[in-house]
């Protein structure tokens, strides 16, 4: 199955923000999206999620368009992971991964027997089944944001798009949900992820976008795209790409 973005504009009512955006994504594949603050990534993973009516260009996923797609089925398509936030009601870690199946049963009808196995095989997948009857809003940042990613994956679409996934985190936690993306890459998940670290494109991508100003600056695979030229040029500072090993590492002249 395939992601197919051509010549995206994209924006807000009498708002553009960009245009010409194309990205393409198979099964398998880590698209790593890059820009400066307010470029334009969350405006552009709201209209590919089809949440804002796009100002021009095509988006397709499996070859079909995707204004052919009614709701429910885009949703089984294609999975959104917010940046972790603490939600006002206190739903239990199972229930917030349960909000994934509701693509596969409407919004009103009970959870299933199988909706309920989906969300433990998610959390278990994630290795956070000792959770599932935690306070979603007592977790720490990084365990909400693997919470997030299991919702995701008990929605059990083809396609993920994850908003700055490591925003907030330490460290650590920022090395496991990065090691989880490229697990579900490794299980043939289609995925595209914002972020503001080249280090972590250079960790998990296998592609990237570099966008400025709502357009593309590069596009392609992550060792001919992230150039210390063009994130020089993004970020508007000067970068640096070193090899250690096998590995691509930033360094920014500071
Ligand atoms: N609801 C909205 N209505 C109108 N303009 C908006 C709205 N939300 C965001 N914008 C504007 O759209 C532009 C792109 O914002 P967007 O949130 O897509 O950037 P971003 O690349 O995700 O930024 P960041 O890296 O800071 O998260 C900005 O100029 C922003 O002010």
């Amino acid at each position: 199955m395939k992601l197919d973005v051509s010549d995206l504009a994209f924006g807000y009512p009498g708002f553009p923000v960009g245009q010409d955006v194309s990205l393409h994504l198979e099964a398998g594949e880590v698209l790593c999206l890059l820009g400066p603050n307010g470029c334009g990534k969350t405006t552009l993973f709201k209209t590919v999620m089809g949440l804002l009516p796009p100002r021009g260009g095509r988006i397709a996923i499996g070859g079909r368009a995707m204004e052919s797609l009614a709701r429910p089925e885009l949703a089984r398509l294609m999975a959104y992971v917010p940046q972790a936030h603490a939600p006002v009601f206190p739903y239990s870690v199972h229930d917030m991964v349960l909000m994934g199946r509701t693509a596969h049963r409407g919004l009103f009808a009970a959870p299933s027997k199988g909706d309920h196995e989906a969300a433990l095989a998610a959390l278990e997948q994630l290795e956070i089944a000792d959770l599932a009857t935690r306070d979603y809003t007592r977790l720490s940042g990084g365990q909400r944001q693997l919470v997030l990613i299991a919702r995701a994956l008990a929605q059990e679409s083809p396609f993920i798009l994850l908003d700055e996934p490591t925003a907030s985190l330490d460290f650590g936690n920022q090395l496991m949900v990065l090691e989880q993306v490229r697990r579900l890459a490794a299980d043939g998940k289609g995925i595209v992820m914002s972020t503001h670290d080249p280090d972590h494109a250079f960790a998990c991508g296998t592609r990237a976008l570099a966008m400025k100003d709502g357009r593309t600056l590069a596009n392609g695979p992550v060792a001919e795209t992230l150039t210390g030229e063009v994130l020089s040029s993004l970020y508007d500072v000067p970068v640096e790409i070193l090899l250690a090993g096998e590995r691509r590492i930033c360094l920014p002249a500071i």
